[in-house]
């Protein structure tokens, strides 16, 4: 079973749980051992997808795994080759300072400089979203080659062309990835483009939280609960388990 499963884990609201700020946020060892025996376990088939910056989630996690970040406009394969998505300095340039120009305007929402890209966040200030939304659409709109991408009380604007269904099916396509089983785990509205890929592959697309509507066909509730299921896994790989064991307990389909 683990020569035949590869693993793609979402960070923020399904490794990690949410925090007011993003620059808080912490892997705890616990976590960082379970995801290193799994990741061995898989025989390095197991990628975090995010739409953080690659350096960040080296940072956070410290291992030179496979990884998209910025939603798959930064990829590092398994063998630590990497490619990024071209981007224009002067574009870049002109995106931050216009981006900086606009939360002057708003209050309570916090700009999030990811290099290649801007998150906008309004988790201290939900009530600000839509007005957010609405704003940030509008100078994605006015930029060449940017596009708008939505997540959990955040907004971002990122070079265009990418995103972490596509990230997925590039990885697909090499060692130690390709030919195996996708299994997809994710939280928010920027998976969903992995989920649609992964189910089309014949894979299994579990969501983490109550988020509707979905492509994902099973639920786990919490990123507590993905923790447990890491655990699950590894045991279920050791043991030579069957590959259904794999599945989350929930299934949001109303079947298994
Ligand atoms: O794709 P992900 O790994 O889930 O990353 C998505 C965004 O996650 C971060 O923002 C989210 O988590 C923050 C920390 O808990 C929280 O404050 C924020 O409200 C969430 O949207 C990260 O800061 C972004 O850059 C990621 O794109």
């Amino acid at each position: 079973m683990g020569e035949r499963w590869a693993l793609f884990l979402d960070v923020d609201g399904t490794l990690l749980e949410f925090h007011d700020d993003p620059a808080a946020v912490a892997v705890e060892t616990g976590l960082s051992r379970r995801l290193q025996a799994v990741h061995r376990a898989v025989h390095g088939a197991l990628a975090l997808v995010s739409g953080r910056a690659l350096a960040d989630l080296d940072r956070l996690f410290n291992q030179p795994w496979a990884a998209a970040g910025l939603h798959g406009v930064q990829l590092r394969h398994a063998d630590g080759s990497r490619r990024d998505l071209p981007v224009d300095p002067a574009a870049r340039e002109l995106l931050r300072r216009r981006a900086r120009q606009l939360v002057r305007t708003l209050d309570g929402v916090q700009l999030e400089d990811k290099g290649a890209a801007i998150a906008l966040h309004c988790r201290r200030q939900p009530d600000r979203y839509e007005t957010l939304l609405a704003a940030a659409a509008e100078l994605a709109d006015s930029l060449e080659g940017y596009e708008l991408q939505t997540g959990n009380l955040v907004t971002e604007i990122k070079p265009e062309g990418m995103d972490k269904g596509r990230a997925v099916s590039e990885l697909l396509e090499h060692p130690p990835f390709r030919g195996r089983r996708p299994v997809y785990l994710g939280d928010d509205l920027t998976d969903e483009h992995a989920f649609e890929v992964v189910g089309r592959s014949g894979g299994l697309a579990i969501r983490v939280g109550d988020r509707t509507p979905t492509a994902a066909r099973f639920t786990l509730p919490s990123p507590a609960a993905v923790q447990h299921w890491l655990s699950c896994v590894l045991d279920a790989i050791q043991q030579g388990a069957p590959s259904h064991a794999l599945r989350s307990e929930g299934d949001s389909s109303g079947s298994s």
